[in-house]
């Protein structure tokens, strides 16, 4: 199985040198992430373009590696193509309708080349033949060349003849690691999860600084987006996530700053404790989900009051963007339901928000903070290896079993999305299995029939025990996580 990646266009009008090292790396990246689920990949480089080459042809691993190509950064487009050697024209005639040949049948088609090296032949004189050659011996419905029901693609090469049997488009963006790393502000809302991804495809590595104002619950939220993120289109890199205990700094600003003011200072203490975990993590920027005028801490007058606090960086790539294209964006990228599913933890809500905090009354109010509160939360902030969710959620999760078998009166709970639950149904013989997905769970596990067992399933086990450990937080306790041997 072969597959050809076409470079982001702003790839390919760097300089030699520029482009040599993007390339590079995208081939890197490519590799470390299709070789962790299929050992035989392969990858290539050809200059304007990545060969991948899997020895295993099986229709499940062909659909694995589609999936993961289209989410790797700096990929535009990819095409499946089978290669063989060829003679002569014919042997290219011969070779098309072999793979083409049924699938024209009742459809107009044209055929179109591209061609390296020296031949006997040029391009048209390709498209001619083999084009030809199809109309006469298939039942098609003719040639048309403008906007035919179906493209016959050939790339020839030398003595190689690719035929494309695919073409899938690719995430775009820069390959990960080739822009700086950044530190993105995540709160688990629609807003910071696009934000993080939008700079991830755009080729940085995103790190993650969570501001926890709700408890366990709050925390678990956040990690499962992160963690979400970071394996669908950033796991060719590791990251941090960063949870620092916000709660003592929401009690000090509810006791301390004047109601109108206390949004403005909430992120005015995110932004320096967020600055110094940056530092210590040697990242240059932090990342924000703000969007003018979306609350009042996003006016521009607010937005400013903010930047003051510190000379870090601040981006916030989705500043002119409307809620419904980031609502939209959420739901393309898969982080929409982790979102919808987050409760509001605001920490503090002023009955009237000041939509133009004044400067002077920002720097009088906090001057009655007791920033050791603030110290306190920076010192203790937790830093760890994004992998390392899954292993400390499985810590965490010990008094919740994992259990491979089930026993009478247990049910196995799918909770995947209803796409995957569609895409790669789970019905393992002889045990029955209801689908919830994730995002339903704290609002409907409650009117399943708690006289049973639910054991919790999802593809790679992560999720499920995240969400176990929310259930039982909530307190249920008839829960246990389901993994296959
Ligand atoms: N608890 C938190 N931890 C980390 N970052 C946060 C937290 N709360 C807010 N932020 C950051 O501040 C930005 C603005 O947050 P705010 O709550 O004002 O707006 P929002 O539109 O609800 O954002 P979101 O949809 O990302 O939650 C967020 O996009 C995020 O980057």
């Amino acid at each position: 199985m072969k597959f050809i990646i076409k470079l982001f266009p702003e790839i390919t009008i760097k300089s030699k040198s520029v482009r040599q090292r993007m390339v590079k790396v995208l081939q890197g990246n490519i590799r470390n992430v299709l070789q962790k689920v299929d050992e035989t990949v392969t990858v290539r480089n050809d200059w304007d373009k990545l060969v991948v080459s899997s020895k295993n042809d099986a229709p499940e691993n062909r659909d694995r590696l589609v999936e993961r190509l289209s989410c790797i950064p700096g990929i535009q487009a990819f095409l499946e193509v089978t290669q063989k050697p060829f003679t002569d024209l014919h042997s290219i005639y011969e070779q098309t309708a072999a793979v083409y040949g049924h699938t024209l049948v009742g459809k107009t088609f044209c055929v179109r080349v591209k061609r390296k090296g020296k031949h006997e032949f040029s391009s048209i004189e390709i498209e001619r033949y083999v084009g030809g050659g199809l109309n006469q011996n298939f039942p098609s419905n003719g040639v048309k060349l403008s906007h035919p029901d179906l493209q016959v693609n050939l790339q020839i090469e030398d003595d190689q003849l690719y035929l494309v049997t695919d073409i899938h488009k690719g995430l775009g963006g820069y390959p990960l690691s080739t822009q700086e790393d950044v530190l993105s502000l995540i709160s688990g809302g629609f807003d910071s999860g696009v934000a993080s991804y939008q700079f991830i495809k755009r080729g940085s590595r995103v790190h993650y600084c969570f501001f926890n104002l709700g408890g366990a619950a709050h925390e678990i939220g956040v990690k499962q987006v992160s963690y979400y993120l970071w394996s669908k289109y950033g796991q060719s890199h590791r990251v941090k996530f960063v949870s620092v205990p916000f709660e003592p700094v929401v009690g000090e600003i509810l006791e301390k700053i004047d109601n109108g003011l206390m949004g403005v200072v909430l992120k005015r203490m995110m932004m320096r404790a967020a600055s110094r975990v940056a530092e210590r993590l040697g990242i240059e920027a932090l990342v924000t989900g703000e969007s003018v005028g979306q609350v009042s801490s996003q006016t521009v007058t607010n937005l400013s009051v903010i930047d003051r606090v510190t000379d870090t960086l601040i981006l916030r790539p989705l500043i002119v963007s409307d809620k419904q294209d980031i609502i939209d964006q959420a739901r393309a990228i898969g982080t929409l339901e982790f979102a919808e599913t987050m409760p509001e933890y605001c920490g503090v809500i002023s009955n009237k928000p000041n939509v133009k905090a004044p400067y002077d009354d920002v720097l009088a109010n906090e001057a009655k903070f007791n920033f050791d509160v603030l110290e306190n939360v920076i010192t203790s902030a937790k830093v760890i290896d994004i992998r390392d969710i899954a292993n400390e959620t499985a810590a965490q999760v010990q008094e919740v079993e994992t259990t491979t078998q089930l026993a009478d009166n247990e049910i196995i709970l799918d909770i995947r999305s209803p796409d995957d639950h569609e895409d790669k149904p789970f019905e393992p013989e002889g045990m029955t299995v209801i689908h919830l997905p994730f995002y339903k769970l704290s609002t409907q596990y409650g009117d399943l029939d708690q006289s049973k067992t639910y054991l919790l399933y999802c593809e790679r086990g992560v999720m499920s025990k995240l969400q176990a450990l929310y259930l039982k937080e909530q307190g249920f306790n008839n829960i246990k996580v389901y993994r296959q041997n």
